[in-house]
Formats: C-alpha cells, sequence, structure tokens
C-alpha cells in the first residue's frame, strides 16, 4: 500500500479554475485515498504521460458530427432537442448536464447504437452502420464475465472482435499490449471479480482496445472511482486520445469536465446549453464554479430561456460552429444513403467453438455451478433410493402404482435438471451478450453453443439416474435396448427442459426474475403430465394444456419404453388392468412419437430463444429501462 506521501493529488489542466472555486470539492480539502495503481504505475500529472498505445495505432480518429438532432423515448417524451456539436479526430470530448439530462441517449446516438428521431449523426461525413472493430463502446455496467481471470477473459473477448484468422500468438500479444498500456499486467492473472471497480473498468476499457478503435465511447467511466482513480484513468484516456482516438464520454464528476478538449453541457430536457472549452465554461455562464453552472443551466431550463451569454443560440453554438452543414460536408439525407463501415466477422462455426469453450471454462471456474450440477442428481437419486421399495418390475408381483411413479419421476428429474441448467445461463450475463453482439456475436453460435455445453453434462446425470436405479433394483432388468430407449427420452426431456429453461432465462431481465420462474415452470409440468391425474381423466381443457407440457411426452415415452402397459396388463397384480382403464393408451404409442415431440419442443423453444435474443440486442447496449 502506498503511504500517503507517496500519493499524487490530482492536478487539473489549466482553465479548471472555476472548479477549484467549489466551495466543497474533494479536490479541496487535502490529498485524496491511496491509490496502488496511481502510486506504482501512473505517472505525476507533469512528469511523462502513461505508455498507451492501442494495439493497432490508428492512422487517423473518427470525425463525428451531430447535427440538429432530436430524440424521443417512449415513456419520457422528448429526452434530446436540437443537440447539434462538432468531436474532431483526437479529441476528448465530456458530456455533463444533471441526472436525467439524456447524457447517455445522446451517447448511445452519437455511438450510432440508437437512431435519432431527427436530424443525424456524421461518422467521417456518413451516417454510422453496423458498428464494428474501429468502434468501442463501454456501457455503464461491466462487460466482462467475472469468474476468469483477466488475462483469459480477454483472450476470449479478443477471439470474437480481432479480425478471422488472427493467430493464438497474435491474440495474446494484443492482450499483453493492451494491459501493459492499462497498467494491468499485474492483474493479468487475477480473477475479474477480484478487481477493484477502477480496474474492472479499465479492464472493460482494454477489452475495447483490443481493436484498435478510431472512436471509444463511454458512459460514466469515471463513476464510483475515488478522485486519484478516476483522474489516472481520465489521464489514460486523454493518452489515447493524443494517439488519434476520438474520445467521447460521459461524467458527473466536476474534474473531468476540465481533463476533456470539449465539453458539451446538456440542460434538463436534453437541449445542449454550452458547448465549447471547459476553460470558458464558468465565464460562458458568468459564475465562479461548475456547481453553479450547473444551478444557472436548471434554472435556465425551467423558465424555458436561453440560460447564458456564450451559449447556444440560434443554429450556432458557442465557439462558432454552425450547426448547419459546413460547406464542405454534403447535406445529410434524412432517410436511407446508410453506408455500413466495413466489417469482417469471426465465422459462425468459429464463435460457436469458442463461446462453448468459455462456457465451459467459466463453469469450471465456479465452484457453487460446479456443486450444483454435479449435487442435485446425486440427490435426487439419493431420494428415489429411499421412497421407492425395490422389484416393483417385477412381473411375478409387479407393483403398477410405484412403476407409474418412478417413470414419472425419472422424467421430471430430467425436466428438472435441464431446467435449473438453462435457467441462469442467459440473464446473468447479458449485458456481455448485448457488448459482443456489437462486436459481431451472432445470437445462433451463441444460442448453440449453451446446448453444446450442458447437454452433456444433462445427458452424464440422466445416466447416472437410471444407472443407480437399476444398480438398486428399483428399474427392471431388462436389455439394453430398454436402457438405450430409457436414456434417449431422458436425455431429450432435459434438452427440451434446457432450452425451455435458456428461452425463461433471455426473456426475463435479472436473475432474480429467474429464480421466480422456477416454480411457474415447474408446477404445471407435474400437474398436467398424466402420471397424478391420467390424461383420459382430464377435463377438456386440462387434456389441452397436458399437450403443451414436455414432461407428459417424457412420461408416456418412458412408460412406453419400458413397457408399462405390457406389465400391468399380464403381470400378476390385480392392481396392473384398472390402472391400465385408467390412464387408456398413455403408453400405447411407441416411445420415438415422445422423442419426436420433445425434440420438436425443444427446436421450438430454442428458435424463439434466439428471437427475444435479437430483439434484446437491438432494442440497446445498455440496460433496457423499459424492463423489456
Ligand atoms: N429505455 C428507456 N425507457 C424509458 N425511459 C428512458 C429510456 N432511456 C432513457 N429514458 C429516459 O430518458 C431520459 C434521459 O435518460 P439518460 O439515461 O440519457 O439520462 P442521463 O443524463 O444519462 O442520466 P444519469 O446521469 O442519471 O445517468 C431519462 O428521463 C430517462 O428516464
Amino acid at each position: 500500500m502506498a503511504s500517503v506521501a507517496s500519493v499524487e493529488v490530482p492536478t487539473l489542466p489549466s482553465g479548471a479554475a472555476c472548479l477549484r472555486g467549489g466551495a466543497d470539492h474533494p479536490l479541496k480539502s487535502g490529498p485524496p485515498p491511496a491509490s496502488p495503481w496511481h502510486a506504482a504505475s501512473m505517472p505525476t500529472p507533469t512528469g511523462p504521460r502513461p505508455p498507451v498505445s492501442a494495439p493497432r495505432a490508428p492512422a487517423h480518429g473518427l470525425r463525428i458530427r451531430a447535427r440538429r438532432l432530436t430524440q424521443r423515448v417512449r415513456g419520457a417524451g422528448h429526452v434530446l432537442h436540437d443537440v447539434s456539436f462538432d468531436a474532431a479526430p483526437g479529441q476528448l470530448v465530456v458530456i455533463a448536464g444533471s441526472s436525467g439530462a439524456g447524457k447517455t441517449v445522446l451517447l448511445e446516438t452519437l455511438a450510432g447504437l440508437r437512431g435519432a428521431d431527427e436530424g443525424a449523426v456524421l461518422h467521417d461525413g456518413v451516417r454510422p452502420g453496423a458498428p464494428g472493430p474501429e468502434f468501442g463502446f463501454v456501457p455503464q455496467e461491466d462487460v466482462l464475465h467475472r469468474d476468469l481471470p483477466l488475462h483469459r477473459t480477454l483472450v476470449y473477448a479478443a477471439g470474437l472482435r480481432m479480425p478471422p484468422g488472427t493467430s493464438a500468438a497474435s491474440v495474446t500479444a494484443a492482450v499483453d499490449r493492451v494491459l501493459d498500456s492499462l497498467g494491468l499486467s499485474h492483474r493479468a492473472g487475477t480473477p475479474v471479480r477480484a478487481l477493484s471497480g477502477g480496474e474492472r473498468k479499465r479492464a472493460c476499457v482494454a477489452a475495447e482496445l483490443l481493436t484498435g478503435p478510431r472512436a471509444l465511447f463511454l458512459d460514466e467511466p469515471t463513476s464510483g472511482l475515488d478522485p486519484v482513480t478516476g483522474a489516472a484513468l481520465l489521464r489514460t484516456l486523454r493518452s489515447l486520445a493524443e494517439d488519434g482516438t476520438t474520445i467521447v464520454l460521459t461524467t458527473h464528476v466536476l474534474a473531468d469536465l476540465f481533463r476533456g478538449d470539449r465539453v458539451v453541457f446538456l440542460s434538463p430536457g436534453g437541449q445542449v446549453a454550452y458547448t465549447g472549452e471547459p476553460g470558458a465554461l464558468c465565464g460562458a455562464f458568468g459564475v465562479d464554479t461548475v456547481e453553479d453552472v450547473y444551478g444557472v443551466v436548471s434554472e435556465g431550463a425551467l423558465s424555458g430561456g436561453v440560460v447564458s451569454e456564450g451559449v447556444v443560440a440560434e443554429g450556432v453554438v458557442a465557439d462558432g460552429v454552425r450547426t448547419e452543414p459546413a460547406p464542405d460536408e454534403p447535406a445529410v439525407p434524412r432517410t436511407g444513403a446508410v453506408r455500413p463501415l466495413p466489417r469482417q466477422r469471426v465465422g459462425a462455426v468459429r464463435q460457436w467453438s469458442l463461446l462453448t469453450r468459455r462456457d465451459t471454462a467459466l463453469l469450471l471456474h465456479s465452484r457453487l455451478s460446479v456443486a450444483v450440477l454435479a449435487g442435485s442428481p446425486v440427490m435426487i437419486v439419493a431420494m428415489f433410493a429411499v421412497l421407492f421399495r425395490a422389484g416393483a418390475f417385477d412381473p411375478a408381483d409387479p407393483d403398477p402404482g410405484s412403476t407409474a411413479m418412478i417413470m414419472f419421476w425419472i422424467a421430471f428429474g430430467a425436466f428438472f435438471f435441464g431446467l435449473t441448467y438453462g435457467l441462469l445461463q442467459i440473464c446473468t450475463e447479458l449485458p456481455v451478450l448485448r457488448r459482443e453482439w456489437l462486436a459481431g456475436l451472432r445470437i445462433g453460435p451463441y444460442v448453440a453453443s449453451k446446448l453444446t455445453m450442458m447437454l452433456p453434462v444433462l445427458a452424464g446425470a440422466d445416466a447416472l439416474l437410471l444407472a443407480v436405479l437399476r444398480a438398486l433394483d428399483r428399474l427392471p432388468a431388462a436389455g439394453w435396448d430398454t436402457y438405450v430407449s430409457l436414456f434417449v427420452s431422458s436425455v431429450l426431456a432435459s434438452a427440451a427442459a434446457l432450452a425451455l429453461g435458456l428461452l425463461a432465462s433471455a426473456a426475463v431481465t435479472e436473475p432474480g426474475q429467474a429464480t421466480l420462474m422456477l416454480p411457474l415452470l415447474c408446477f404445471p409440468q407435474v400437474l398436467f403430465s398424466g402420471a397424478f391425474v391420467p390424461v383420459p381423466r382430464m377435463t377438456g381443457g386440462g387434456e389441452a394444456i397436458s399437450w403443451a407440457m414436455t414432461n407428459r411426452w417424457a412420461f408416456e415415452a418412458l412408460g412406453s419404453g419400458v413397457g408399462l402397459a405390457a406389465l400391468w396388463r399380464d403381470g400378476t397384480s390385480g392392481l396392473g388392468p384398472p390402472l391400465l382403464t385408467s390412464y387408456g393408451d398413455s403408453f400405447a404409442g411407441p416411445a420415438s412419437r415422445g422423442w419426436l415431440i420433445l425434440a420438436g419442443f425443444a427446436l421450438l423453444f430454442l428458435a424463439v430463444t434466439w428471437a427475444v435474443l435479437v430483439r434484446k440486442c437491438r432494442g440497446g447496449v445498455v440496460r433496457d429501462r423499459s424492463g423489456r
């Protein structure tokens, strides 16, 4: 830990006088807490700047132009109003303004993630197309998996972002370089969850730098960081800008306003109250402190007037940049004319293989997941062994009631494994998925990778269940064909349940909601399976619902595979024939009929999962606040 004496107090660039005038700014009241990163690896503000360089130094940054942007958001009305300004290549632009002023919406619009309702955003003179490797976006929430070591996490991120055909050595070299440039080399082996907030934020920036972007957009990168760490991050971004990258960020931290080349200050209501050099901010409003700027801008917005001299007036922004197209700039067409930036995506098969490997690594790194995966089959097998007596399938002395229940609980066990394994797979990583989708991830390989990773685990659990029940004489001494049939029925039941779990996981917005789905999804599967109330005894409505229950088809396929109808009809127990009457032709069809239906359900659920995820990813890179 660095001593207080060794800690640098962040200093501010010239022009920050109005910030220093702030009555209670932390910079006025003594040295901030020590930051090992700052003390160890960051130069003093007056010393040499940090050795930041993207793996491929951009020839020049992106020129971004916002022209008369108006943005409406459903439920919030007009969020941006007639916003115009320029970000020149290699500039660091800071967007400020009170809470709810529209900073995030503006950032997303500038990045091309939201289409403007009116006006236009131009990237190098054309409307932005699909984001590619030349684009970096760091949302407020962390967009890296937390369970793997940082270096490995970035290697996987690089595999999805770097051009197809990039060798493993080049990927590793790129990761080493960005870690070094962001002062994170010494944390390469640390799991992401163990990094500090500032280190995690830098790790997210590192993932974006892997492709050497020409523009980097960051939503409140310094929020939650102590002043020293925040200042150091801003210096890092400043260095990137000096290397040529255009950087646009939003902030609530007053000191950040003076570390950029340009401030865009939004008033409540989403109008530009000021845009220009940071040093002229306070003077433009005739006040001494930035806090006063916030106050004046809010009051101005309330009274609906122009807030101060030097601020936005009719079509002209403070520093004289006109909002009309410059003479050299083509007029912006209102519709069409979208010229996507060139984009090379990693192929679907490679994405699937990389995602499957990453999911497996994540699973194995999470002790809790491994414990649940291994523990739940063992627990269920143990409960079965205690619950049922041996020999229920003995033709000489069968116990027909128990045979039906054993089949049902095998079906339900397979369903339960699949559902619980699937439920937390997607909702826990939605921000990561959205960001990677922007970087070129396809949803098809993503969903397929979940199935590929989990299905062998489920098949193992199902095989264990059947093997132990047979060893304990809870299943009949039948041939391999019977057990192959039981195994196929169980695995398909698990696969359909896994797909249902993935669908539920994709549909909810938080892991807590996914947990609530568990009983909701399990209850009807028990009640309408046809095991407790045989299908012929259900009401018409009940029978219709039972058609949609995968558990019904698994129960019938298992019963058919083990020959329940013949056992009940030909066995010596007098309870068999009445049961057969009760269950009707539930087990009369071949097991393959149930397999086809289960496979159909699995495909249907996967297809809907795919559609839900495509919609969510298109909906925005940041968390959807409408709760969709
Ligand atoms: N998807 C959405 N659904 C509903 N309202 C939204 C959505 N996105 C933005 N808004 C609304 O638009 C307004 C601007 O939101 P935005 O997040 O851009 O503000 P901000 O200036 O970034 O705020 P903060 O500084 O608090 O993060 C807010 O009133 C917000 O509630």
